[in-house]
């Protein structure tokens, strides 16, 4: 049952895409980056509930409750969410998933009450997924077998709606021929080799060790201290500060490039590169510093600028320029 399903850009942060659970409508944020579909649900305080449309079991004649099922995640950015654990029919698009575990949030984190979505669809592998005592298969590895190919891709252009594409791709919306990385699924993430940049047209190596994600859930480009540091010099009045990267709006940002596995290189024009004004006439960057650690993480700014195949046949990421 290949189908698509539209996403509407939130605030510049995230897409949303509507999403039907037991027959309720949501609107859900898919996420790349991890591995578990979870929604507001209405053991939720009042307090948390405000804004947001929920999921209540009670009128899903399809629940059912898997006793004594919880489940606990935590995000990199520092948000998390948690609760109790059932099954239920979720349809995304035209693709149906029967007995799909979806994951009732008794408790959000704050950013999760203020942000736009009703819950999260993880798409990255199954074996990050939260559940105990009985790990749980995301919404795609329950309908893949069900695809005409076992992928699914994203379409997410910058401040218009986008799409998830789910058992095809769908060749209007992209341009030329895609790419592909090997992916390692090890960690849970579409995860690939990312051992070479550029600013501009300056290429830079970095350690072989070094790799990155393809993560829908995550709003910018966040990479190594390395890569942030020699891109930022390059803009005239950048400055490091407690919120990360700013620099003048007036500023001319030079494009930054990366492999992607052994791929030709991805680049995100100069244009993509400046998120939002900060305050007054300074501005925010799209690439920031991920932290520690050597993996970069490619969230939606890359898919500003790329159609992203999540294909589990080998499994490998692609991408072509939208
Ligand atoms: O947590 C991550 C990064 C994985 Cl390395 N992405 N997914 C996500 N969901 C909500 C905030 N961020």
């Amino acid at each position: 049952q290949d189908s698509s399903a539209t996403a509407v850009p939130y605030q510049g942060a995230e897409y949303l895409v509507s999403t039907t659970v037991g027959g309720q409508k949501l609107n859900l944020d898919f996420d790349t980056g991890s591995a578990d579909l979870w929604v507001f649900s209405s053991s939720l305080s009042t307090a948390s509930k405000q804004g947001h449309n929920v999921y209540t079991a009670s009128k899903s004649s399809t629940y059912k409750s898997l006793s004594g099922y919880t489940w606990s995640i935590q995000y990199a950015d520092g948000s998390g969410a948690s609760g109790t654990v059932g099954t239920d029919t979720v349809t995304i698009g035209g693709t149906t998933v029967k007995n799909q575990a979806v994951e009732l949030a008794t408790k959000v984190s704050s950013s999760f009450v203020s942000d736009g979505s009703d819950g999260l669809v993880g798409l990255s592998f199954s074996n990050i997924n939260t559940v105990q005592p009985v790990q749980q298969k995301t919404f795609f590895d329950n309908a893949k077998s069900s695809l005409a190919s076992p992928l699914f891709a994203a379409y997410l252009p910058l401040n218009a709606n986008g799409a998830y594409d789910f058992g095809y791709l769908d060749t209007t919306k992209y341009s030329g021929t895609p790419v592909y990385a090997a992916v390692s699924s090890a960690g849970g993430f579409w995860e690939f080799p990312s051992t070479s940049y550029k600013v501009g047209s300056t290429v830079h190596s970095t350690s072989s060790s070094v790799t990155g994600i393809a993560d829908t859930g995550t709003t910018l480009i966040l990479m190594t201290d390395a890569v942030v540091s020699a891109y930022y010099a390059q803009v005239s009045g950048a400055k490091n500060t407690a919120d990360g990267y700013t620099f003048p709006c007036s500023a001319t940002l030079p494009s930054l490039s990366f492999r992607i596995g052994s791929t030709s290189y991805a680049t995100i024009p100069g244009k993509l590169l400046n998120f939002q004004v900060y305050s007054g006439s300074t501005c925010y960057g799209s690439l920031q510093s991920v932290g520690g650690g050597s993996q970069h993480i490619y969230g939606d700014v890359f898919f500003n600028a790329y159609y992203g195949i999540f294909d589990a046949s080998q499994p490998r990421f692609g991408f072509a320029a939208i």
